[in-house]
């Protein structure tokens, strides 16, 4: 491998990176990097990430490591690298989510846990309170001596917030009714009783990584020798359990951590971020500060509302610039205010069908977002694009399966055995199964060849297996199981859960598999052909729908924001500053246009029960002076067809 010096290195695929993103991607210290939306964040993680392994600054073997909040940022950034830089420096190059991080560290070196705390081999993961709940009141069977009816007594929100914040070891503590059910729930969630395996949440999990952590100083070193740089994207939002983990992992050593967020941006206080990560950071790790001004996503006419927003969420923040690839005048914002949620849907889905027709935009280039309850808030919406031909969908159910390694795979194979074209797929598969079969890309020429040929073979049975489905739903769906458990046999599944581990435990994998099944039988039913149905599956004719936090970090030509009321808002009183910050993600994730809807009446989902509901903007009357304030068109939508 040839390197090139840190002189002559220069971005990747003809960027060109303004001069303080330049320091932050060649720095050797710690950084803070703090820019807003647009300002090309992720961009330059993966810059940094390429100029570090192009210029073997991350000396080889030594690798980068990349932590995420989200499994498809985490994704997403790993594949802009490889873009950048190819896959074989890219393999030094790992990302992850938090999560993924210390569960990780937990599977790898587990036995290292005091037995106290050791979880079993094949734990369960809960994901929800309820699961924690009900393991709570049917397994901690003793008789507290003064507390006989604690169950009925105790808050669940604060015993599951201390199951996952207290440190390890914990101890009873005289009064505290909470410590002990704490010491007796630990033991059972870990050690697993009688018809009960092991089962974890996944902060107990980051707290098992950091007791592990500082328990074993080999560990510990271990891991600082294989990560020589450490990156932590959107910071704004990090817990305390994830920041005390970065600490007990990277404080005090030779890792280079970098870390990049926007305060506006912090939407994440009501899944504990903390407030004040950022000084934190620059204080612990002695950290510099880098400033990114440019806006490289939105128009002219959008980031002057960004500014007007940015300054009222933080009085210091600085202004964003404008890139050259916009024009003057591009772009636009405008309010929509309607009689009814009816109405709403007709003008708004007539109004994504003309621009669609027009041939402006395609259904992918347009978002839909909601605050919350986006089968609710978007039904209407979803009815009326469906009435005009356009398929509009609701993201959350496949952002993240899409994101999965081994749901890509199936997808893979699927491409290859019915579509043309093909060449990254074979790509990413031949690839694959080089590695699992711990083949030299040098020096195995004539082994891979001969997975090559198997390769061939097997997917020309997909493809034979794929033109004999049933058009009866429910075989279909069975066969494609079928279909899908040959492709992981092929493999070696024992090869892919070494390689991805996170498979390995508990139904995580069986369930992304059913599902994928069902998504792929479900489309084929609709299509009867495999180059649409993979397409629509991938989302590529529906309109995306989403709620605002499920929209970070993307960016869309058009986005439609659906309910600016205070129905929607209904915290705007009591967390202020958060929802300004939810309004500025929804709004800076357009790059062209942008609009917002207020409906008289609307249907929104009260107790259980969908109730059309009178709406106001009282509460949120500081979000309309301060469009007001930015010369933001308010337009009274009497007549849905006048688009
Ligand atoms: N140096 C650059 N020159 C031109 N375009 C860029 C540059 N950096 C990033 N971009 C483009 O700008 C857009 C925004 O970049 P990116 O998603 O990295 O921003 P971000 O700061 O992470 O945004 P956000 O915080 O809003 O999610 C992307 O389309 C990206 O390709």
């Amino acid at each position: 491998m040839s390197y090139i010096s840190p002189e002559n290195w220069s971005p990747a695929d003809g960027f060109t990176l303004e001069p303080a993103a330049e320091i932050a991607v060649k720095a050797e210290m710690n950084n803070l990097i703090l820019a807003g939306p647009g300002a090309g964040k992720t961009e330059l993680l993966a810059q940094r990430a390429c100029y570090l392994l192009q210029t073997n600054l991350c000396p080889s073997p030594q690798k980068i490591l990349a932590i995420s909040f989200k499994t498809d940022a985490a994704e997403n950034l790993k594949k802009r690298v490889e873009l950048r830089c190819g896959k074989e420096l890219a393999s030094r190059f790992e990302s992850r989510t938090f999560d993924s991080f210390a569960k990780q560290l937990l599977d790898r070196f587990r036995l290292g846990i005091p037995e106290a705390y050791r979880p079993g081999k094949d734990y369960n993961i809960a994901f929800s309170q309820r699961e924690i709940q009900d393991i709570v009141t049917g397994y901690i069977k003793e008789r507290h001596p003064n507390r006989p009816n604690w169950q009925y007594e105790i808050n669940f929100n604060i015993l599951f917030r201390r199951l996952s914040e207290d440190r390890l070891p914990v101890f009873e503590n005289g009064e505290d009714i909470y410590s002990w059910i704490l010491v007796r729930i630990w033991d059972i969630l870990v050690h697993g009783r009688e018809g009960l395996s092991s089962t974890l949440t996944f902060p107990m999990i980051s707290k098992l990584a950091d007791y592990l952590l500082q328990h074993n100083l080999l560990i510990k070193k271990a891991l600082q020798m294989t990560y020589s740089h450490v990156f932590l994207d959107e910071f704004q939002d990090t817990t305390y359990l994830q920041y005390e983990l970065v600490k007990t992992a990277f404080l005090g050593t030779s890792s280079i951590l970098t870390s990049v967020g926007d305060d506006k941006q912090r939407i994440m206080g009501w899944a504990g971020a903390l407030s004040d990560s950022f000084e934190q950071f620059k204080c612990d790790f002695n950290a510099g500060q880098i400033e990114l001004t440019q806006n490289h996503r939105s128009a002219p006419r959008l980031i002057e509302i960004q500014n007007v927003l940015a300054k009222i969420i933080n009085e210091n923040s600085t202004d964003a610039r404008v890139s050259s690839s916009h024009s003057e005048q591009e772009g636009k914002c405008e309010v929509w205010n309607f009689q009814t949620h009816i109405d709403e849907a007709i003008f708004v889905a007539s109004n994504i069908v003309k621009r669609i027709q027009h041939g402006d935009i395609t259904p992918r280039d347009i978002c839909i977002l909601v605050k919350q309850q986006e089968q609710i808030y978007a039904r209407a919406v979803i009815e009326e694009l469906g009435r005009q031909g356009i398929h509009a969908r609701i993201e959350k159910e496949y952002q993240d399966l899409l994101a999965e390694e081994c749901v890509q795979l199936i997808i893979d194979f699927f491409k290859l055995a019915t579509m043309e074209k093909t060449h990254e797929s074979w790509l990413r598969v031949s690839e694959l199964l080089t590695y699992v079969h711990g083949y030299d890309l040098e020096l195995d020429h004539k082994k891979i060849l001969g997975i090559e040929l198997e390769l061939n073979k097997h997917i020309s049975q997909v493809k034979s297996d794929l033109n004999e489905l049933s058009t009866d739903l429910e075989l279909c769906e069975q066969r494609i199981g079928e279909i899908v458990e040959g492709i992981f046999s092929f493999i070696g599944i024992e090869k892919l859960f070494r390689l991805y581990p996170k498979y390995s435990k508990g139904s995580y994998f069986n369930k992304l598999i059913k599902d994928t099944v069902k998504k792929l039988a479900n489309a084929y039913e609709k299509y009867l052909d495999w180059s649409n149905s993979i397409a629509d599956i991938l989302g590529l004719f529906s309109v995306p729908i989403m709620t605002i936090h499920k929209s970070k970090g993307l960016e869309y030509d058009t986005v439609i924001f659906l309910g600016l009321e205070d129905d929607a808002f209904w915290t705007f009183r009591t967390q202020r500053l958060a929802d300004m910050c939810t309004f500025f993600v929804a709004l800076s994730r357009a790059k062209t246009q942008c609009f917002f809807t207020f409906s008289n009446s609307r249907e929104t989902l009260r107790y259980g029960d969908i109730q059309v509901r009178t709406q106001s903007s009282v509460n949120i009357s500081s979000l309309y002076q301060l469009l007001k304030d930015a010369n933001v068109d308010v337009r009274e939508i009497t007549d849905i067809n006048d688009i």
